[in-house]
């Protein structure tokens, strides 16, 4: 019997560096039937859209076009990609106000016409801007996800593989809590086909050293990153287009997890095609604990400015 291949939409809002890698990593894929670009410059928007619709000889069938916010009405998944990124030296907190800002009309504009899909997160603070996503769309919180420490994890996983001579998709290792400067890792999980892995202290501190300041080397370098996070969102377009069920450290609602209420933060979690089905239950060290519970506040101290 022929498979029933279910069509489905994408809309991407803010095509710089991000939102347009991003849609080129789902073109080359094949991962969806229709993607759709919208950028506040129109222009850009549409000479990405140009460019790889250019390259559809080449690839598969996607349908693919710079569209307005009348055509998430049939998007199952929204990814917002729009706003300021950090320029060398700034935090990603830096960020939130310039871009609490524009999450306004972004989300009036899209829950103008969609009541159904799930807003996916990837702008910074990401955290913080899934959280007021969640606030101004009135979706249940399933249905709007961040980006999360799944690029973390992605980063400490390399770092990790390059340490012991294994491919990274070989090993298990999670990054959780904030997507920025209080996420914590946790060494106690590191395992490869189950067993555990053993560090030197110092081996340890460079790994998470170079798994925090990752994105802030390579703005250092060339001024943005765009590859590693656009896998990341088509790992969680997939997981969600796709009813996987992968566990994936996404960014979500947590609600009394490890003392941890009514905020945002990466942490494992079941992603299929009602968004977030599950958060996984960590068990945590006191010191982890500790950790985790002081990303949570500095997250909330800064969402407690906001007029939300
Ligand atoms: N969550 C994560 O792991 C990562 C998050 N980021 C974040 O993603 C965001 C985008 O980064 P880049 O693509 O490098 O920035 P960029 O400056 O290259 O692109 C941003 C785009 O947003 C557009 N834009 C601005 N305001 C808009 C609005 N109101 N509506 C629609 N479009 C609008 C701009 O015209 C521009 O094309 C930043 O906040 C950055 O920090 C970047 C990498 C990883
Ligand atoms: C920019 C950013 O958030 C990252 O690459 O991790």
């Amino acid at each position: 019997m022929k498979t029933q291949l279910r069509s489905s939409r994408v809309v991407i809002i803010g095509t710089g560096a991000v939102g347009s890698t991003t849609a080129y990593t789902l073109l080359l894929r094949e991962r969806v039937s229709e993607l759709v670009l919208i950028d506040a410059n129109k222009d850009k928007a549409l000479g990405e859209a140009l460019d790889m619709n250019h390259g559809l000889p080449f690839t598969g069938g996607v349908k693919l076009w710079a569209g307005d916010y009348s055509d998430c009405a049939d998007a199952d998944i929204i990814v917002i990609a729009a706003g300021a990124s950090q320029r060398p030296g700034e935090t990603r907190i830096d960020l939130l106000k310039r871009n609490a800002g524009i999450f306004d009309s972004i989300i009036q504009n899209i829950v103008k016409y969609n009541d159904h899909g799930i807003i996916l997160v990837a702008t910074n603070p990401v955290d913080i801007l899934t959280y007021v996503s969640l606030k101004k769309s009135g979706f249940p919180s399933n249905r709007v996800i961040g980006s999360g420490t799944l690029l973390d994890s992605a980063r400490f996983r390399y770092l990790i593989g390059q340490n012991k001579g294994i491919n990274p998709r070989s090993i298990h290792a999670h990054i959780v809590g904030e997507h920025g400067d209080s996420e914590l890792p946790l060494w106690s999980l590191a395992n490869v086909a189950g067993i555990g892995l053993e560090f030197s202290d110092q081996d340890r501190e460079d790994i998470f050293d170079s798994t925090k300041n990752a994105a802030y080397e390579i703005i250092n370098a060339k001024g943005a990153t765009s590859y590693a996070i656009a896998l990341a969102l088509d790992r969680i377009i997939v997981s969600i287009l796709q009813d996987e069920g992968s566990v994936l450290n996404v960014s979500t609602l947590l609600n009394d997890y490890n003392g941890v209420s009514d905020v945002y933060l990466g942490v494992p979690s079941i992603v299929d095609r009602t968004g977030v089905r599950q958060v996984l239950d960590l068990e945590l060290s006191d010191q982890e604990l500790i950790q985790f519970q002081n990303s949570a506040n500095k997250l909330k101290s800064e969402i407690a400015n906001l007029e939300l």
